[in-house]
């Protein structure tokens, strides 16, 4: 396998890295021979499929036994934005969610390390391990673990193989309602527990597990939610054997949302405030007993929510879309997917990035003020009651984050009204979805950006789905039922009551064929 490139002919006479011996998935150490893998380098031949694993052999069995402790890469914690030179940093070991000036952290990658590897190769490499249940790569996040967490080993991994959701070809919704033929829906509400928050959870936990086998002294783990954030909590922490404690707003979360953490175990204590007021104790309370934070403050929770993005350009085969839109609320996401979109423009996958957009409720939307007014003179907001529950947030903890990443991306913050985000929810559904409110509202933002002509027909644009549905169904029954005060629900479908005999029913029918044949 010509393997060298045109500078390194000593890889002529090394051993083929990827020669039988080679473990699957894997890349080659470096370190062992001084050689650049350059573009004609293939990822590893799929040796597993030649052999079986013994039977009383599990897939962490199989992964601890393949093993390759050597540490290619590495990553720690930074303050958000820092100069690259700024001396202040740490482990990703320590249990710290704040700099010394009282700000944000980041997790920074040894860009250096993984540029050794060129874009070719991690693309293929990446491919070469989508939708495998060799642990971990059947993860969407694990499968990139390379760029997540690079030093955890692979036996502290607490994963429900998440990520991998569905990026729908919204045809009919697209055709029918905004005259775009290449709209998608990244479905990342269709995971282990309906959220996108599975995949930050996956990683934040996994630290835990690593951590307190080290035998550092983390009790349990711990957040403030709107509701998905806990659920992913709750699940992640409960097949870890970890405690959970939930803080949640009393009365403003769905029942879906509730029960979760109730199932899985979690400490669930629901408190009479808005989320932001949870958000406020849960900080205090991890600075002074040995709980973890699992909010995405902790910037580990990013590292799992940018492969969304990686995952978005797999699946357009490396091409870059032009736009991409995602509801924000604590704000950590929409930076999570620059995140993700700039690491693979940094690496040499893509040459290029799409403009963002963030796309909140009208009724709690303090980063679309911010950015009407040019982003001067940030204002927290008192959240407003809305359907769209889960951002229901007026004093995000990732603001900074949320600007950074818009700034950079050329992005744009829109806004959505109850009632145009239930109607956007309502004809999505009509078109053989089943939408939660938080993509209503990301819907909204695309119909005002279509209406304006800022997105184009044939705008390559994907819509981020945070969470599924079945989350939400109060929501969607008082809107078909038509039972939400001052709002018209134009696109409502309520049943119809018929009496139980076959006339009624064929009268009843015939009346409902025949509005469909004119
Ligand atoms: C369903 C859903 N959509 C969107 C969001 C917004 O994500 P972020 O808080 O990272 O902005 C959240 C959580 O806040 C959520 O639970
Ligand atoms: N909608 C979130 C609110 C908290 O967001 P996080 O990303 O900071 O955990 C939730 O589901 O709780």
């Amino acid at each position: 396998m010509a393997m060298a490139s045109s500078s390194s002919s000593s890889l002529l006479h090394s051993p083929n890295p990827f020669s039988p011996k080679t473990k699957p998935f894997i890349l080659p150490n470096p370190k062992s021979t001084h050689f650049t893998i350059n573009s004609s380098a293939q990822p590893p031949p799929n040796l597993t499929a030649k052999h079986r694993r013994p039977a009383d052999e599990n897939i962490r069995d199989e992964a601890r036994r393949n093993n390759n402790h050597d540490h290619l890469f590495s990553a720690k914690y930074v303050p958000f934005n820092a100069d690259p030179f700024s001396p202040e940093s740490y482990s990703l070991d320590e249990i710290v969610y704040r700099s010394q000036s009282g700000g944000l952290l980041d997790v920074r990658h040894d860009i250096d390390a993984l540029k050794r590897y060129d874009g070719k190769y991690w693309r293929t490499l990446f491919d070469s391990r989508v939708g495998k249940t060799t642990w971990p790569y059947g993860s969407g996040v694990w499968s990139k673990k390379e760029w997540v967490l690079p030093e955890i080993d692979d036996d502290d991994i607490i994963s429900a193989f998440e990520g991998n959701s569905n990026l729908f070809w919204a045809e009919r919704f697209g055709k029918q309602f905004l005259g775009m033929n290449d709209l998608w829906v990244k479905h990342c509400g269709i995971s282990h527990t309906g959220s996108f928050k599975d995949l930050g959870m996956t990683v934040l936990v996994s630290q835990v597990n690593r951590l307190r086998k080290m035998g550092r002294p983390v009790v349990g783990v711990g957040c403030a939610s709107t509701g998905d954030t806990s659920a992913a909590l709750s699940a992640y922490c409960a097949s870890a054997g970890i405690p959970s404690i939930v803080f949640l707003p009393a009365n403003r979360i769905s029942i879906a949302q509730l029960v979760q953490p109730i199932a899985n175990g979690a400490f669930v204590l629901s408190i009479d405030t808005d989320f932001d007021g949870c958000m406020q104790l849960i900080r205090e309370v991890t600075a002074e007993l040995p709980i973890y934070l699992a909010n995405s403050l902790n910037s580990l929770r990013l590292e799992g929510q940018k492969t969304a993005a990686i995952e978005i350009l797999q699946q357009f085969d490396w091409e870059v879309p032009d736009w991409v839109i995602v509801p924000g609320g604590n704000l950590g996401n929409i930076y999570a997917f620059y995140k993700g979109f700039h690491m693979c423009k940094e690496l040499g996958l893509v040459d290029r990035i799409p403009r963002l957009v963030c796309a909140q409720a009208a009724n709690a939307n303090p980063l679309y003020l911010y950015f009407k007014a040019g982003w001067k003179n940030f204002k927290a907001v008192k959240a407003n009651a809305t359907f769209a529950s889960a951002i229901q947030i007026g004093d995000p903890v990732s603001i900074d984050r949320a600007v950074y990443a818009l700034k950079k991306s050329d992005g744009i913050v829109e806004e959505a009204t109850e009632e145009e985000l239930m109607d956007a929810t309502a004809q999505a559904d009509s078109t053989g979805m089943f939408i939660c409110p938080h993509t209503g509202v990301a819907l909204c933002a695309l119909f005002k950006l279509r209406n304006s002509g800022v997105i184009k027909p044939t705008d390559k644009t994907v819509v981020v789905s945070t969470a599924h549905g079945l989350k939400f169904t109060q929501s969607k029954t008082d809107y078909h039922s038509k039972d939400i005060k001052d709002m018209a629900c134009r696109f409502a479908n309520p049943p119809v009551q018929v009496k139980a005999d076959f006339g009624s029913v064929m009268d009843v029918l015939k009346k409902y064929l025949l509005s469909k044949v004119h």
